[in-house]
């Protein structure tokens, strides 16, 4: 059994850049956006909401400190859902603190401080830390979201009756929808990293260190000869990878390889990028408010599906926004367990799900990826990541000792390499 393989805050790990340096920035980024529009605070919401938001930054302030000084980490104290689990789950740890506890704890709990310190005042419920970084995200993306969205329109008329050429675009969009994962903007610490046109998806796949699209597109045709094929799509970050999401999702629907898809989302603002149902929402009424006809007939036909009794479904659940990792799921939600448990496949995007998935553990890079799952099977998944934190599995021998060669020490840290990797 691994033991003590979780990461702290030790030199060697990125845990330690991460909660020293990265988190703080993210923390004083986000009231610095506050401070700066305390005029439109009192324009939009009046004097008493503006105050609000000033104390709301002088918590904040002392969250930074807090982590800069290694305090201990104190109970949640705001009167949300999922209080009452998180603080079961500190006081299950000993003396925990922000450089001694396990990393996925520390860096979870820093986001559901920061949504604590907005959440100690109800009237500000409208406000999203990140918001504002996470809209510009998106329109910077733009240029890129046009080309995807005629390639996917494309994508779909030429698969029309031909299984080959199906198999073709899924490759593609499956692929666009893994190196959307890089545009993410917490490992930038809210520096946006998106693209401009999306690079030739081919030239990428000297990156791709596994590629399980066989089995998923296997899978697909099981399901089918079995009946209905639902999917699962675990969401990661909002702006060009939501789009990516929504485009993969559009041809699989449309061209009939997939008959309903449902969508999980975050119900707190999430390591910066990650999306909440006001980002759903805004970002679907942005393509169907864009002067560009293309993406807003996709965005209407998206948003019927949406409706009631479409084949597409959006939900939240707290246990996304918590620290457990994925093998805790069934102990923990049993209710959400049992609603992947009717999935064909479920796909969970980006690294900290994938984190999740494995433990947040140092495995042997070789470890098979369903070992480190350990148990973790509702049903048949796929995990598209980009490797953002130091650890990885199911490589074959020698594929690390690559990179690492290739692209030096950090080669696992800024999404230059990603993983398709299926377990059923
Ligand atoms: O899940 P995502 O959006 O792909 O990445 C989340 C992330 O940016 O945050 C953590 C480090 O701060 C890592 O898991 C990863 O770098
Ligand atoms: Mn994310």
């Amino acid at each position: 059994m691994l033991i003590n393989l979780h990461f702290f805050c030790n030199l060697r790990d990125f845990a330690y850049p991460t909660m020293k340096e990265r988190v703080p920035i993210i923390i004083t980024k986000a009231l610095d956006t506050l401070n700066r529009k305390n005029k439109i605070f009192i324009k939009d919401h009046g004097q008493e909401v503006a105050d609000l938001v000033i104390a709301l930054v002088g918590r904040l302030s002392k969250l930074c400190y807090e982590v800069k000084t290694n305090k201990p980490l104190t109970p949640l104290t705001d009167k949300a859902e999922d209080n009452e689990c998180w603080n079961r789950i500190l006081s299950e740890e000993e003396n925990p603190c922000w450089f001694n506890s396990a990393w996925l704890l520390t860096e979870c709990y820093a986001y559901r401080r920061i949504m604590e310190a907005v959440m100690l005042s109800p009237q500000l419920g409208f406000l999203d830390p990140f918001g504002e970084q996470k809209r510009e995200a998106l329109i910077g993306a733009m240029n890129a979201i046009k080309a995807l969205v005629r390639n996917t329109q494309a994508a779909v008329k030429a698969s029309i009756d031909d299984s080959k050429s199906k198999r073709h675009h899924l490759n593609q969009l499956m692929r666009v929808c893994l190196w959307g994962n890089r545009c993410d903007l917490s490992i930038s610490a809210g520096q946006s990293n998106t693209y401009g046109e999306m690079p030739e998806i081919e030239t990428l796949d000297s990156y791709l260190l596994t590629d399980n699209i066989d089995q998923v597109w296997n899978q697909f045709n099981v399901a089918r000869l079995e009946g209905k094929v639902v999917l699962h799509v675990v969401l990661d970050n909002a702006g060009f990878e939501l789009l990516s999401d929504f485009c993969l999702a559009d041809f699989l629907t449309s061209s009939g390889l997939v008959d309903r898809i449902h969508f999980h989302g975050k119900p707190l603002p999430w390591f910066v990028s990650d999306v909440t149902p006001m980002d759903w929402d805004w970002t679907l009424d942005q393509l169907t408010n864009c002067e560009d006809t293309v993406m807003q007939s996709m965005a209407s036909v998206w948003k019927q599906r949406l409706g009631d009794g479409g084949p597409w479904s959006f939900s939240v659940h707290d246990f996304w926004c918590s620290p457990c990792d994925f093998s805790r799921m069934k102990r923990y939600a049993p209710d959400l367990h049992s609603i992947l448990e009717e999935a064909s496949l479920v796909i969970f995007k980006g690294d900290l799900n994938y984190r999740k998935l494995i433990g947040d553990l140092k495995w042997p890079f070789c470890t098979p990826f369903k070992e480190a799952l350990r148990g973790f099977q509702p049903a048949p998944l796929c995990a598209l990541r980009t490797i953002k934190c130091d650890t990885v599995v199911g490589l074959s021998e020698g594929q690390a000792e690559k990179a690492l060669e290739t692209t030096g020490e950090d080669w696992m840290i800024p999404g230059t390499y990603g993983v398709i990797q299926f377990s059923s």
